[in-house]
């Protein structure tokens, strides 16, 4: 399998060399040159399977040639059995044909463990076979940070540094990136930037853009601008349709949403053949890709703080990956487009492009006292479920968009990204009840904290990191 950027000018890689860039030279990311399909009788044949012998099937076609079948078993296997939950994502109904998929049964409470898992056992295994190291770093709205430090702390041949918008995520979220203490933590810097999210990200994308600093540390990257971190996320769409029915049944999902990573593994599901009917993207105030999908509208705004931080979000990073296919995979016109984005604040998108993928994507913007009387809505409803406010904005924006649907028989899914007890105030705003954190956190408020505070300055970032590489 080969990896293109979506800006046309960066050389195709395979795939280690693909998760090693991180964002590709020309400013791109890597998409497969072309989507591997799963037949409905491979699909039929998932029923019934444990999650990991699904990951393996579906992710195999991505990393054929480059990791054994044995390594990629080792991997998974080695990922997943650190999950609170047999399942590792596993459904709960909480209405009629309405489904929430639990993906924060992993070491950080989030679904980017699902994903993060994976990526830190490959990078092991790739650097360890070229004798390499790298420095990884991250930019995080709340839950990719602590992830990411979870699946690299103490691995001998990464360092990690993560920033993160200063004041902007939850207390939980921030305390579980600054608190890792004691052996295989020495790899571990947290850094707050004085901005927001998008400013992180921006940064990120300027040390990526910068070829000399990026050559001189070694630069790697474990946001879903890398690929790589896409990947594995395509798996639980599979494993949910397939307990839904599939491939005799379609199914529709709900996603919380706002680098569009989640979003995009959906999508990609669909271009392997599973059969998904809708993909609804759910948004905070930050709305930018509510407005994108139903009106052409990709202007940015002020990145609102909401009650679900991690998605207080206006440059979204993997709408690129759509917008290559939406523009007939031209990486010329995908160029000039994110030029504009940096020159002007934003983009038109003709009616015509978004035309194809009217069926398939549908868009909600969901408030704040909305998503508050969401959580108490579904703790009414059934026997005291809680959910967090990210995974409310999904719920919310489902049931806006499914009436039509289930009257088809459509079950929807929301994907649950964040367990509620990383977001207690939210939760127990609208219900009373405060969520307990799991027993391997509950002196999570006692540790001590560590994290420098910079401004949003890229010589001052660049300059940190040179430092502290050099202790
Ligand atoms: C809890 C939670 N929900 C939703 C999202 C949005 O996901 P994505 O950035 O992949 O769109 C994030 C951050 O990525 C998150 O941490
Ligand atoms: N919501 C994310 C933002 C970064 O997203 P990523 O999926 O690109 O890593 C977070 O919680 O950090």
């Amino acid at each position: 399998m080969k990896y293109i950027s979506t800006r046309g000018q960066a050389p195709a890689l395979g795939f280690e060399e693909t998760m090693l860039a991180g964002l590709a030279t020309d400013g791109g990311l890597y998409v497969p040159e072309s989507w591997p399909t799963l037949s409905a009788e491979t699909i039929r044949g998932f029923r019934g399977q444990r999650y990991q012998d699904v990951a393996f099937a579906v992710m195999r076609p991505f990393v054929a040639g480059e990791i054994s079948d044995e390594d990629l078993r080792g991997i998974i296997e080695g990922a997943y059995g650190r999950f609170r939950h047999r399942a590792v994502c596993p459904l709960v109904q909480v209405g009629p044909d309405e489904h929430v998929m639990e993906l924060f049964h992993g070491p950080t409470l989030a679904f980017k463990d699902v994903a993060m898992q994976v990526l830190g056992r490959m990078y092991d295994l790739v650097l360890e076979r070229r004798d390499d190291r790298i420095t990884i770093v991250g930019a995080t709205s709340g839950d990719t940070g602590s992830a990411a430090i979870e699946a690299i702390r103490g691995r001998s041949r990464a360092s990690i540094f993560i920033m993160h918008p200063h004041g902007r995520t939850s207390d939980v979220q921030r305390k579980q990136m600054t608190t890792v203490r004691g052996p295989g933590a020495e790899n571990v810097h947290n850094v707050a930037i004085e901005g927001t999210f998008d400013d992180c990200q921006n940064l990120l994308k300027a040390m990526f853009n910068d070829a000399p600093f990026r050559e001189e540390i070694r630069l790697s990257g474990v946001n879903s601008i890398n690929w790589a971190r896409v990947m594995p996320q395509v798996v639980y769409y599979v494993t949910s349709a397939v307990s839904l029915g599939a491939p005799d049944r379609e199914v529709a999902f709900s996603v919380p949403t706002g680098n569009f990573g989640d979003i995009f593994a959906g999508y990609i599901a669909k271009q392997m053949g599973l059969p998904i009917r809708r993909l609804i993207v759910a948004s905070n105030s930050n709305d930018i890709l509510t407005r994108a999908l139903t009106r052409g509208d990709h202007t940015l705004g002020e990145v609102v703080p909401t009650m679900s931080p991690s998605m207080d979000i206006q440059i979204s990073s993997n709408f690129e990956r759509l917008l290559f296919d939406l523009y007939g995979r031209d990486g010329a016109v995908v160029s000039d487009l994110m030029a504009k984005l940096k020159s002007d604040g934003g983009f038109g998108i003709e009616s015509a492009r978004l035309d194809p993928i009217r069926d398939l994507f549908a868009a909600g913007r969901v408030d704040e006292a909305t998503t508050l009387e969401t959580i108490k809505a579904v703790h009414d409803e059934t026997d005291g479920y809680l959910i967090d406010p990210h995974t409310a904005v999904g719920v919310r924006a489902a049931r806006e968009v499914m009436a039509g649907l289930h009257a088809e028989g459509v079950p929807v899914v929301t994907l649950a990204t964040a367990h509620p007890a990383k977001f207690p105030d939210a939760v127990s705003q609208a219900t009373g009840v405060k969520p307990p954190l799991p027993e391997h956190l509950q002196d999570l408020y006692e540790r001590e904290e560590k994290y420098a505070v910079l401004g949003n300055d890229l010589t001052a970032v660049e300059g940190h990191i040179r430092a502290e590489l050099a202790r």
